[in-house]
């Protein structure tokens, strides 16, 4: 069986390799692991830590791609790698323009598509964007559909999807935690970003803010009012905030202008998913519009403030692990000081039980994948 795992950004690297690799120790089963390299160098970053070498890189990126280039590309060069390699299933991961064009071309191909992270939603197509629509034209091509969690799966099962074709499995990106967080401890290094202004506010003992912003919908308006929440938080005296910057220059050129001067805040580059793990393990809290960093941070006992309006992530708000607070500074400030100053409230968020997977989510979609492959195969002979 020969199976196409096609990703292009850094989430999607993060939560594909998981699968990649149970796949690949599994006997009859071929796997060529493709990427767009819709980013480049933070992609990069994932793939050497994990020793992900790619069978195929397309290296699509292009400098201030607009949407239509990024859809176009994919669909083009992925259908050739399709056309080529004729696998009998794809594998797409989220949300992403990569996953949503990459279904699409396999649809046009016939070829069949098992969905990663499957059934996650917000009540509104517009948030996020583009990647709600993105993650619902996946969901009408996919057949095999890899639900992170019952809410997802409930999303899944109320637009009429076959409840035979949905598979409950957790978030690969808890087994992507463990997997980095065993081989730290093999390897007995905890990977703190080399960083002066941080590792002496550490070893002086102030309490580490983590905060990281990127998406779409916070560029402009929400990332201003988050750069004035760090510096308000900063202004504490006892704790420090440091904030990995996305090389989005949306992002990086506001932030840097904002923060680049203040001695309680370090600015960090992207973080390999080492140093960000010893960073997430290292931190107090966590503030983010990440969609990612709201599933790691409980997994490590980790509150965490949701820099957004909306999330299609609302287990971890349910079980009190994670609030969202959109983007007002002042709302920013406050919640983040009441957790700083309050232990009980601390100790409500923090002692919760971790709603996004066990880490055992590679090994059950593998497990899927071959039985409904077995089971067609068993209907095609007749037993
Ligand atoms: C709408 C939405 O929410 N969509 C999400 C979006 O991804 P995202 O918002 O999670 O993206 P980022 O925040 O870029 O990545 C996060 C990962 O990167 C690690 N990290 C972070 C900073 C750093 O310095 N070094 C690192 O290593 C970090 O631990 C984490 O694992 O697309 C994904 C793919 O489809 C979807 O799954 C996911 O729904």
């Amino acid at each position: 069986m020969k199976i196409l795992v096609v990703f292009g950004t850094r989430p999607e690297a993060i939560k594909c390799f998981p699968v990649v690799e149970e796949l690949r120790r599994r006997r009859g089963v071929q796997v060529i692991a493709c990427t767009t390299a819709q980013h480049r160098h933070i992609l990069d970053q994932v793939m050497q830590l994990v020793g992900l070498v790619p069978d195929i890189d397309l290296h699509l990126m292009r400098d201030k791609p607009t949407l239509t280039d990024i859809t176009t590309d994919v669909l083009h060069r992925i259908g050739e790698v399709l056309d080529k390699e004729r696998p009998d299933r794809v594998l797409v991961q989220g949300d992403t323009t990569t996953a949503m064009a990459t279904a699409m071309a396999a649809f046009y191909r016939g070829i069949p598509v098992g969905h990663i992270e499957a059934g996650l939603r917000t009540d509104t197509i517009l948030s996020p964007w583009p990647e709600e629509a993105n993650r619902r034209i996946v969901s009408v091509i996919a057949d095999m559909h890899f639900a992170p969690t019952t809410v997802a799966r409930d999303n899944l099962l109320r637009e009429n999807v076959n409840p035979g074709a949905i598979y409950l499995t957790g978030n690969t990106v808890i087994d992507a935690l463990h997997a980095v967080r065993d081989r730290l401890a093999l390897a007995e290094v905890s990977p703190l970003p080399d960083h002066p202004g941080l590792r002496a506010a550490l070893d002086q003992g102030r309490r580490l803010i983590l905060m990281t912003a990127h998406r779409r919908e916070n560029w402009g308006d929400g990332i201003d009012a988050i750069c004035r929440a760090a510096r308000a938080l900063a202004e504490r005296g006892d704790v420090v905030v440091a904030l990995p910057v996305h090389p989005n220059p949306r992002v990086s050129v506001p932030v840097r202008a904002a923060l680049g001067d203040h001695p309680a805040i370090c600015l960090l580059d992207p973080l390999d998913y080492a140093e960000f793990v010893a960073m997430l393990g290292r931190a107090e809290i966590v503030l983010t519009d990440s969609g990612g960093v709201q599933e790691e941070a409980p997994a490590l006992g980790k509150p965490v403030l949701v820099l957004r309006d909306t999330t299609e992530r609302p287990e971890g708000v349910a079980a009190g692990c994670a609030r969202l607070i959109g983007l007002d500074s002042g709302r920013i400030v406050a919640e983040a000081t009441r957790l700083l100053d309050d232990p009980a409230a601390y100790r409500a968020m923090s002692k919760v039980a971790n709603p996004y997977g066990d880490g055992t989510a590679s090994r059950q979609i593998a497990d899927a994948i071959l039985g409904a492959a077995a089971g067609l195969h068993a209907r095609a002979v007749g037993t």
